[in-house]
């Protein structure tokens, strides 16, 4: 029997002054898998992905986690959710600069309210498993883009969520980098059980994905199962 989706989109519509940059998407996904975002630029894809993580709100539409209505929560609630079920890796890192790589990591137990030892434990375990650990005491502007994108996916990891999402996780880097960063974000997503939604333009990338949605005009166009 076919299990409930984790998460939902149901005819989402969403414009940017006269830009409609989603026009009736729907998208599901379900705990676990990984589920790659293609399609021409400009289609729509980042709008969807930042509307399933509760970043943007639909003009019109419903998105549901677990059962819950994302789109009909509070701000609050809805941005304790991110901080506890929902990872984000976005192309051009997003750490502290003022921290080090380790600190970081830690950085989302801590605003959980993890002791400062248990969440440094934590973050030193999941750089290691991201084969970074050479760069915890370092900060983010004296690292390599690869691995400034390792710790960006050990953040998104170290809370364990169920979600995470990535936004052209491995743009930035070159092919073999990026390869790498994909193994070792799938591999960790896939040991957590969390289940990934990424946007990416390149099919090397979505070839680790489970599920393919083509998104075309605002509207995800088909859904590929890829493995
Ligand atoms: N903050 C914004 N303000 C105005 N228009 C926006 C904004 N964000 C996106 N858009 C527009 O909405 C449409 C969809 O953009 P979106 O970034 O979702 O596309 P995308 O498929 O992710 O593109 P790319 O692959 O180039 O990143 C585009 O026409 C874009 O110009």
């Amino acid at each position: 029997m076919a299990t409930e989706p984790l998460l939902v989109a149901e005819n989402l519509h969403l414009r940017f002054g006269t830009t409609v940059a989603l026009d009736s998407a729907s998208v599901a996904v379900h705990a676990g898998e990984v589920l790659a975002l293609m399609g021409p630029s400009g289609s729509g894809k980042s709008t969807l992905l930042h509307c399933l993580a509760g970043i943007l709100h639909p003009d019109a539409g419903r998105v549901t986690y677990a059962g819950r209505d994302l789109t009909a929560m509070h701000d609050s609630e809805r941005s304790a959710l991110r901080r506890t079920e929902l990872g984000l890796v976005f192309q051009f890192g997003q750490l502290v600069p003022e921290l080090t790589c380790l600190e970081n990591v830690a950085l989302p137990l801590r605003l959980n309210g993890a002791p400062r030892r248990a969440a440094l434990r934590s973050a030193a375990a999941w750089l290691e498993r991201l084969e970074v650990s050479d760069v915890a005491g370092k900060r983010p502007g004296q690292v390599s883009g690869g691995q400034g994108q390792r710790v960006a996916v050990a953040r998104s990891l170290v809370t364990r969520p169920r979600v995470v999402f990535a936004d052209e996780p491995t743009g930035a880097l070159d092919s073999l980098n990026g390869e790498r960063v994909m193994q070792l974000f799938v591999a960790a997503a896939r040991e957590t059980g969390a289940a990934v939604v990424l946007v990416t333009h390149e099919a090397r990338v979505a070839a680790y994905s489970d599920h393919e949605a083509v998104v075309r005009d605002g509207r995800v166009r088909t859904m590929e199962h890829v493995r």
